[in-house]
């Protein structure tokens, strides 16, 4: 019988196993950030021990760190602390690190694939839960408690049981409007925040073949949103391109060599998996969540509903969402209005991210009253967007032009909302409080929040260039108008 992808690679990286036992699984690539890491080292250091594979390690800073002037002192102690003894730690064990001033730096999840690290077939740890984005390699890719994080520093292998499979076969097209992030929330809408627990998603489906490398990195980022432990997707042509040529990538008879085995990373059309969805995506209009889960999602052009119209199992967390978001069942999506808007997370901050946002954009300005925040993913994504004219878009807007990190998608820097703050956000998690204690979270794509900006309130991106974009142009011209006139 046929395997599945996940087994291909599971079965070329198991390094002992037992009968009923947990295998040992060889870790290729390790990730390291300033948050989850210094336990680890500790645990190292107290036994002992030393890093066994540093060249297989790979540090950033990107939770704590200001994406302001980055000379200045830090507010916070805590950030500087953990940015200190990352330093420390990666000195001390041969690690590189991309620190604060590093051209390389940026969100451990957009630096690694865009240095060609990831790879297809590779198993990718990293202490922090939004670790499967870098599954749109075909890679199994995983976040990895502290515990853990010091075991894979150790030994360069884990202690792992194997996950259930679940295959997701998206059918359709993706409607013109509509984003990877919009079948990302539609899926955990229509599925729940829970339907993959205790698998691994396999996503496949003629329109992944028509997703750029930055859209699969949307839909796998969100697989732990929708409890996966893994989300991943077979390697193909686009994936290749994507990796050819980027600097960790290899070269000359290693590129062939790499590649033979790569186009062997696909399910078998005969391998099994424990449990089969489909779901279309046609008529998928793009998605705003309105409560503090992303599966409490509704498209744009709906109603908050009401909590009784939700099936069973939502309806206790939709009434309490509905109180913490301090929202009317029935009031229309696009009467939802914000006065914060955050693009930026290892969901979409990456350059077609910015590239949506900024078509979007250009020539309008931010609506009065909003606090408008470009976060690149990274530095190097800072520098392309920069080449391209895009960062002037967004300041001729209004937006505010940052440095790379988290930054607002969980406001551990200062970049934090405030307290009864509404955001469009394009980051992965809308719990409360996360971005800032209060402050009410609502996840769209990058063009959605962009045309939220503008507007200050929801609109359908879809409209944007025919009606809405006329609107905000006459009501530009008024706001000109009666600010010349009080000249
Ligand atoms: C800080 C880190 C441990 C955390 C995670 O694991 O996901 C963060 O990245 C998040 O997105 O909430
Ligand atoms: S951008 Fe957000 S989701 Fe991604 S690693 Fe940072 S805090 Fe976690």
């Amino acid at each position: 019988m046929g395997k599945t992808l996940y087994e291909k690679i599971w079965d070329r990286h198991v390094v002992h196993q037992e009968q009923d036992q947990p295998a040992i699984l060889y870790i290729d690539l390790h990730l390291i950030h300033e948050v989850t890491s210094p336990q680890a080292f500790d645990g190292i250091k107290s036994t002992k021990r030393s890093v066994r594979r540093p060249d297989r390690t790979l540090g950033t800073v990107d939770h704590g760190i200001p994406t302001t002037n980055r000379s200045k002192p830090f507010e916070d102690p805590i950030a500087k602390k953990q940015v200190d003894v990352i330093e420390e730690n990666c000195k001390e064990f041969n690690i590189k690190l991309y620190n604060m001033h590093s051209p390389n730096q940026g969100i451990v999840h957009v630096i690694a694939p865009e240095l060609g690290l990831t790879q297809p077939g590779q198993t990718i740890v990293c202490g922090d839960s939004h670790t499967p984005t870098h599954g749109a390699f075909g890679a199994l890719a995983f976040g990895i408690g502290t515990s853990e994080v010091e075991h894979v520093l150790a030994t360069q292998t884990l202690k792992i049981s194997r996950s259930k499979s679940l295959l997701v076969k998206l059918g359709g097209k993706l409607p013109t409007g509509s984003t990877a992030k919009d079948v990302a929330l539609a899926l955990i809408g229509e599925f729940g925040h829970d339907f993959g627990t205790g698998h691994i998603i396999e996503f496949q489906g003629e329109v992944i073949q028509e997703l750029s490398m930055e859209e699969r990195m949307t839909i796998c980022n969100m697989a732990i949103e929708m409890g996966a432990r893994a989300g991943i997707i077979a390697p193909d042509e686009v994936t290749f391109d994507y990796v050819k040529g980027k600097p960790g990538a290899p070269i000359g008879h290693d590129w062939e060599e790499a590649l033979s085995l790569w186009k062997t990373l696909y399910s078998d059309p005969d391998a099994l998996f424990d449990k089969v969805l489909t779901f279309r995506i046609d008529e998928v209009p793009p998605q705003v969540t309105w409560g503090s889960n992303p599966s409490l999602v509704v498209p744009v052009t709906d109603s908050i509903p009401y909590p009784k119209d939700l099936p069973e199992e939502k309806q206790e967390m939709a009434q309490k969402a509905l109180e913490y978001m301090d929202l009317q069942p029935n009031t229309a999506i696009t009467d939802v209005y914000v006065n914060t808007v955050f693009i930026g997370s290892c969901t979409n901050s990456r350059v077609q991210d910015l590239r949506e946002a900024a078509k979007v954009v250009q020539g309008y300005r931010v609506a009065d009253g909003i606090r408008a925040l470009v976060v690149p993913g990274s530095q190097l994504v800072k520098k392309q967007a920069e080449s391209e004219g895009i960062d002037q878009i967004f300041l001729d807007a209004g937006f505010e032009w940052r440095e790379s990190g988290c930054s607002m998608c969980l406001g551990m820097n200062p970049d934090v909302a405030n307290p009864g703050d509404r955001i469009a956000s394009t980051s992965n998690r809308n719990f409360e409080g996360r971005q800032g204690k209060g402050s009410r979270s609502h996840l769209v794509s990058p063009a959605m929040a962009a045309a939220t900006a503008i507007k200050g309130h929801f609109v359908d991106v879809r409209d944007w260039k025919y009606n809405i974009a006329k609107e905000v142009q006459n009501s530009n011209v008024d706001r000109n108008d009666k600010k010349h006139s009080s000249v």
